[in-house]
């Protein structure tokens, strides 16, 4: 990498955007990577906005982050970074809620979030349905026992209004962010303060009954709740917010999403799905390590994860100039990368990266170049829950393929809608049998 510092980022006076819109929006990931051909691994792809399309310079960002950079700033906030009191505090809630959701941890948890899983995919049994519809609902049920000891329908609604509040503005926010509709505004202020007037009294509550108790905080079984109140010293009130409820709402987007190519991948795939069901059927110790117990099966979660990476467009805002790839970036860049396009791009691929094939994940070798693989992110804020997502994955494929039959019509016609926040299946039609 040349370390002379280059005076102009490549990419057309005034930005590509502008003059360009309707082809980008028309086949974004197609658009861009035109761009990174014509361009190079760094390019300005609109005022203040440069994508980057290197993994080493994407790693290089990540792990920088809230150092020099912040996750982009949300425009429902007037684009405002974030102070860094606010960043330390949300890296406390970070901390706090990290020992739910590690990989040791899985044994004690999967169970319950398997039970809840299973007991929503019978339930679809025999009714057709929208996976992109479903998929939230499903996620947020699977993922809750983790946090409570009892099922609290005011916390999935809660929760469902406030993801619902911000996928809406972030989607109104493609064409109209520094004049964000304060009705808009007011949505997801309004649906963000249910879920902290749910959760409040639980958090304020003194322990009391089974699965809240401090014996129940152990980082291997308890819920996020009884963690919460098994700490030495008692948590601010804004970090247990955060632990409890944000990162809940930070898994629902990109889980659900992930949740519907699994179907698809599925329905498309039959002899992939074929291969799951015999692993799934005579696999032991799943709960224990689903990625030991079920490798095929995770692999194929793994390359799901690869053709769609729900998050396909992410980025950072340098709170600093930074200098990227030899060039100078000046501090309010919107530096953005595509987990899909690295994902598809050959030049970090050991095999053809535009096949789906599970067992390119299989023989232990890293199968891309270092840092070519994105879909959960990296660096200090990257996500929190990679681990347990692809064990809710290759759980959702175990269960439809031993215990129903899925039917997708009109495979051919789904198409993959680049949203703002996710990448998701559009036109899609799924339903589950019991076998
Ligand atoms: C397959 C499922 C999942 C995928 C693909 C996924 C992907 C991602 C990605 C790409 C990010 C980084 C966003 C960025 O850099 O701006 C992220 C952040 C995050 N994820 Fe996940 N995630 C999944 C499941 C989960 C689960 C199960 C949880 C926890 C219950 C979770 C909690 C979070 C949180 C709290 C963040 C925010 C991190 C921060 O800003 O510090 N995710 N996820």
């Amino acid at each position: 990498m040349s370390q002379r510092v280059k005076e102009t980022i490549p990419g057309p006076r005034g930005g590509i955007l502008a003059r360009h819109l309707t082809a980008y929006e028309a086949d974004p990931a197609g658009f861009l990577d035109d761009c990174r051909r014509r361009y190079g691994d760094v390019f300005r792809f609109d005022t203040g906005v440069v994508v980057v399309t290197d993994p080493e310079l994407v790693t290089e960002v990540l792990a920088r982050t809230n150092r020099d950079s912040v996750p982009n700033a949300n425009p429902l906030q007037g684009g405002r970074f974030p102070t860094a009191e606010q960043t330390r505090r949300w890296m406390d809630a970070r901390q706090l809620a990290a020992p739910i959701f590690r990989s040791a941890a899985l044994p004690g948890r999967l169970p319950v979030v398997r039970a809840a899983l299973a007991a929503d995919l019978d339930a679809l049994d025999g009714a057709w349905f929208d996976p992109a519809e479903e998929c939230w609902a499903i996620c947020v049920r699977a993922l809750l026992p983790l946090y409570l000891p009892d099922e609290s329908p005011a916390l999935v609604d809660a929760v469902l209004g406030s993801f619902d509040a911000a996928r809406g503005a972030a989607e109104a926010a493609v064409r109209v962010p520094s004049w964000m509709p304060s009705r808009l505004r007011r949505r997801v202020r309004d649906a963000d303060q249910r879920v902290r007037d749910t959760l409040s009294p639980m958090l304020e509550a003194p322990a009391e009954g089974p699965g809240e108790g401090p014996d129940e905080g152990s980082a291997r079984t308890g819920t996020m709740l009884g963690h919460i109140r098994a700490q030495p010293d008692a948590v601010p009130a804004d970090i247990a917010m955060g632990a409890m409820g944000f990162t809940l709402l930070g898994a629902i987007g990109t889980m659900g999403a992930a949740w519907c190519w699994i179907l698809y991948h599925l329905a498309a795939h039959p002899d992939a799905a074929r291969r799951i069901r015999a692993e799934a059927g005579t696999a032991t110790g799943v709960d224990d390590d689903p990625a030991r117990a079920l490798p095929y099966t995770w692999a194929f979660a793994q390359e799901v994860l690869r053709v769609r990476p729900p998050a396909w467009l992410l980025g950072r805002d340098a709170v600093t100039a930074v200098t990227l790839g030899g060039f100078e970036v000046p501090a309010g860049t919107a530096v953005m990368f595509s987990p899909y396009l690295m994902h598809h791009d050959e030049r970090w691929w050991a095999d053809d990266p535009h096949r789906f094939a599970p067992e390119r994940w299989l023989d232990g070798a890293r199968p891309h170049a270092p840092g070519a693989y994105l879909p959960f992110a990296s660096g200090p804020r990257g996500c929190l829950g990679s681990h347990l997502g692809l064990a809710v994955l290759a759980l959702t494929a175990a269960h439809i393929t031993t215990r129903q039959e899925l039917d997708v019509p009109e495979l051919e016609s789904i198409t993959t809608y680049f949203g703002p926040s996710t990448l998701t299946p559009s036109g899609m039609r799924a339903r589950l049998t019991a076998r």
